[in-house]
C-alpha cells in the first residue's frame, strides 16, 4: 500500500521555492502537550523510546496537533551513548546525569562503538514503522554533535561554562581527539542507519558548540565534523547543522558539506546572508516569545516571513527547542499562522 507523502520541507531544504514556507519545531514532541505527560507519569523518555508504538505515537502528536510540515524522532541526543558504556540518566529537573564521566584516554579507549541494528533496534523500528506506515510528512532523524555529547560526557551533566570540557580540549588533546574520532564514529553509524530505516532529513545539534571562539572552532572541532558532514551527504539527504549562540560560527559551517544552516534567535536571517552564509536557512523565532500576548507572536512570525520570502527557501523553526511551558494550543496557531501568511 503506497501513502501519499507531502515533501514541501524537503524541496525547502533542497532550496526549491515552495508553495507555503514549510514548518517544524525543536522538541514539539513531548512538553507540554497532554496526551504525553500522562504517559510520563508512568514512563521516562527511555522506557517511551524502547517501544516503538508507543515511541511512534509520541512522535506523531504534533504532526496530528499541530499540522507541522515534519516530524522529530522523539528520542534525546543521550539516547545513543548507553551503546557506547556511557551510564546516563536522565533526571526531572536537571537533564543528563553521567555516573561515569571521561576523565583520561583509558575512560575514552573503554568507549564502545555503536552498532545500531544490534544497539538501538527499537530507534529504527519506530523509524520504519513511522515511514512506511504512519507518517504522510518526512520524518527527520538527528543526533548530537561530538563537541555537544562531550560537553555532557566529561562534565556529568549540564554545564554553564564547559571548564572541564575545555580544559581536556586545551590541555589533553591527544584525549580529546581520541574522543572526537570515537564520537564521530559513532554519529556517522548512527545517522546512516536512521537514514536506511527511513529518516528523510537529518539535524545534526551542535548545542553548545557556541562555547568556543572561532580559532578554537576551527582547530579542535570542524575536522570531526568535516569527517561526519562528508560521510553523510553519500547519503543524499539533506543534513541541517544547528547550535545556539554560534553567530561567530555561521561561516565556518557555511564551509561544511551541509545543506542547511539552523539559526538561533539572536542573528537574523538578512544578518546571515548580510555575513555571507549561503546555505539554505532554518528558523528563527526566539522560543520566548511563544509565551507572550497573541499580537507580538504574530508580528514577529510575520517579521522572520517578510525576511525569508525574499529568499528561494526557507523552513520556519523556532531558535531553540519549545520549552515545557509554552502551551499546544499557541503552537497549533503558530503553525496555522505560518501556513497561511506564506501561502504564494
Ligand atoms: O540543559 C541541559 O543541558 C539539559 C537539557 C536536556 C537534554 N535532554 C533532556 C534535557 C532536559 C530537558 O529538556 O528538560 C531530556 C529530554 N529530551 C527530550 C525530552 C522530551 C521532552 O522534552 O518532553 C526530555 C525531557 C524528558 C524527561 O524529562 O524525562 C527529547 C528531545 N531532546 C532533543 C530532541 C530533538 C529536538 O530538539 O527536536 C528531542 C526529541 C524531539 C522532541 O521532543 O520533539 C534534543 C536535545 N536534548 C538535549 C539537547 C542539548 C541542548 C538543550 O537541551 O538545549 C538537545 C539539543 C537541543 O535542543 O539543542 C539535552
Amino acid at each position: 500500500m503506497s501513502k501519499q507523502i507531502n515533501d514541501t520541507i524537503i524541496r525547502a531544504y533542497n532550496g526549491e521555492k515552495t508553495d507555503y514556507t514549510p514548518a517544524w519545531f525543536m522538541r514539539q514532541a513531548g512538553r507540554s502537550q497532554k496526551e504525553y505527560r500522562e504517559l510520563k507519569k508512568k514512563y521516562s523518555l527511555f522506557e517511551i523510546t524502547h517501544q516503538p508504538e508507543l515511541c511512534a505515537y509520541v512522535t506523531r502528536l504534533p504532526v496530528e496537533h499541530y499540522g507541522v510540515d515534519a516530524a522529530i524522532l522523539y528520542k534525546d541526543i543521550m539516547s545513543p551513548l548507553p551503546s557506547l558504556g556511557v551510564d546516563v540518566e536522565i533526571k526531572s529537573g536537571i537533564g543528563p546525569v553521567i555516573a561515569n564521566p571521561i576523565r583520561n584516554l583509558q575512560d575514552v579507549e573503554k568507549l564502545g562503538a555503536i552498532n545500531p541494528k544490534n544497539d538501538v533496534p527499537y530507534v529504527l523500528d519506530t523509524i520504519r514503522l513511522l515511514s512506511e506506515e504512519q507518517l504522510e510528512v518526512p520524518l527527520i532523524g538527528f543526533s548530537g554533535a561530538p563537541f555537544t555529547l562531550a560537553s555532557y560526557m566529561i562534565e556529568g551533566g549540564p554545564s554553564r561554562n564547559y571548564g572541564k570540557t575545555k580544559a581536556m580540549m586545551y590541555s589533553q588533546p591527544d584525549v580529546w581527539f581520541a574522543l572526537m574520532d570515537k564520537l564521530g564514529d559513532m554519529v556517522i553509524e548512527y545517522v546512516k542507519a536512521q537514514i536506511a530505516a527511513g529518516a528523510r532529513a537529518i539535524q545534526i545539534f551542535d548545542s553548545w558548540v557556541g562555547a568556543l571562539n572561532a580559532p578554537d572552532y576551527r582547530m579542535f572541532i570542524k575536522p570531526v565534523m568535516q569527517r561526519i558532514f562528508s560521510e553523510l551527504q553519500k547519503e543524499n539527504v539533506p543534513l541541517i547543522i544547528f547550535g545556539v549562540g554560534a553567530r561567530h560560527l555561521l561561516l565556518e559551517w557555511n564551509e561544511l558539506p551541509v545543506d542547511v544552516i539552523g539559526l538561533d534567535w539572536r542573528t537574523s536571517i538578512t544578518e546571515a546572508r548580510q555575513m555571507g552564509v549561503t546555505k539554505v536557512l532554518q528558523g528563527n523565532l526566539d522560543p520566548a516569545i511563544l509565551l507572550a500576548d497573541w499580537e507580538t507572536i504574530e508580528s514577529r512570525t510575520k517579521g522572520i516571513l517578510d525576511e525569508a520570502m525574499q529568499q528561494e527557501s526557507h523552513v520556519f523553526n523556532l531558535g531553540h527547542g519549545v520549552t515545557p511551558d509554552i502551551s499546544p494550543e499557541t503552537l497549533k496557531k503558530l503553525t496555522e499562522l505560518i501556513h497561511t501568511y506564506s501561502k504564494r
